[in-house]
């Protein structure tokens, strides 16, 4: 928009009258419409684009949220601002293509009112892009002075390599703290830490077979995010030992890790022979001090689906918890735990 605005002036002059910059001005455009309609194009038939524009996209109304950070979200930032930048050196290449279109169909721009999402879909096609937006607003985040509900510059909470290596660094070893997240300091929309003061474990409200779960011990208000899940990291080795037995209830894998558990026993002997470091999986069997969400029951059967009061958000490869509805003082925190977690029930 900025660009046709700043050419408009010349739009009434005789061509043969323009100044050498404004007829290059005129060119650059008219190459950026040709190069913006060999994107749409090659974007909507999936051919150039597919990392770009995996299914067809079309420049308005990506309105759904998206969860993996690519190229796309890795230029989720760039803002128009920056366009003269670019069409001042443009090439009808599909770098600069992919680069103008990502500026121009950001679909994982919901990540923006939502972080709790795993992808955005575009209305007028429903289609559904996937998101990383822990990535995608990380960057938006140092490169916008985009504001949250409170009123503060955004910030976004560091990811679990990131807390690992800090971890390690200050010899704490790999399994990270709370603190190492720096999820208190978290500003942005929908996120308003409950840093556990207001949390209570106790027994359960669904009976002795389900031993402890968390209470809201105070009114927790809708959006209210509890404290990482926490756990002890977990590798290649230890999945293939507690694979497929009870000794994973209390493991918590990121989304990442889905193809790692389903290879087969032989392949993941191999990868661990091979020497693979650690994975995105945790397991708090055994973290239960300051780690409150560990005790989150989650709906065993249709009926316990209307206790639900809290999702799980997975955010730069941690679960958080946050609540789905204001919750009253007294209250069971209850999820759902997904459709492969109970042996006869698929999930709500
Ligand atoms: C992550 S743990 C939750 C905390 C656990 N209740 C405790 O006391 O440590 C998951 C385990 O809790 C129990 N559980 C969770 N929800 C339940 C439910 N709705 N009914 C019965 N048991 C449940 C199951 O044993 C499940 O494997």
């Amino acid at each position: 928009m900025a660009l046709v605005a700043s050419s408009g002036g010349h739009r009434g002059a005789p061509v043969d009258q323009k100044p050498r910059a404004a007829r290059r001005a005129h060119g650059h455009l008219v190459v950026c419409l040709v190069a913006l309609a060999v994107c749409i194009w090659q974007g909507r038939y999936g051919r150039l684009g597919a990392f770009l524009f995996p299914q067809a996209q079309s420049a308005t109304d990506v309105d759904a949220p998206v969860s993996r950070r690519s190229l796309l979200q890795s230029t989720g930032g760039l803002s128009l601002s920056l366009l003269p930048a670019i069409l001042g050196s443009w090439a009808p290449e599909p770098a600069n293509a992919q680069i103008l279109g990502a500026a121009l169909f950001n679909p994982c721009r919901c990540c923006e009112t939502d972080w709790c999402v795993t992808g955005c879909t575009e209305q007028k096609t429903g289609v559904t892009t996937p998101c990383d937006c822990h990535e995608y607003l990380e960057v938006k985040a140092s490169t916008s002075n985009s504001r949250s509900l409170n009123k503060k510059p955004w910030a976004v909470p560091r990811d679990a390599s990131r807390a690992r290596l800090d971890s390690v660094q200050q010899g704490k070893g790999e399994q990270y703290s709370a603190k190492d997240l720096l999820w208190e300091q978290t500003s942005l929309p929908r996120w308003r830490a409950e840093n556990g003061s207001h949390l209570v474990v106790r027994a359960s409200s669904f009976g002795e077979a389900a031993g402890k779960g968390l209470f809201a011990s105070a009114a927790l208000p809708k959006w209210s995010v509890l404290p990482p899940y926490l756990g002890k990291p977990m590798g290649t080795g230890d999945l293939l030992k507690v694979r497929a037995t009870p000794a994973m209830d209390y493991v918590w894998c990121a989304a990442s890790e889905e193809p790692l558990l389903n290879l087969t026993d032989a392949q993941l002997q191999a990868v661990t022979e091979a020497g693979a470091a650690t994975t995105f999986c945790v397991d708090s069997a055994k973290v239960s001090q300051n780690n409150p969400t560990r005790f989150i029951n989650g709906a065993k059967d249709l009926k316990q689906c209307n206790n639900i009061n809290v999702e799980i958000c997975e955010f730069g490869k941690v679960a958080y918890f946050r609540t789905t509805r204001a919750v009253p003082a007294g209250a069971e925190l209850v999820t759902d735990y997904g459709p492969s977690y109970w042996d006869d029930f698929r999930g709500c």
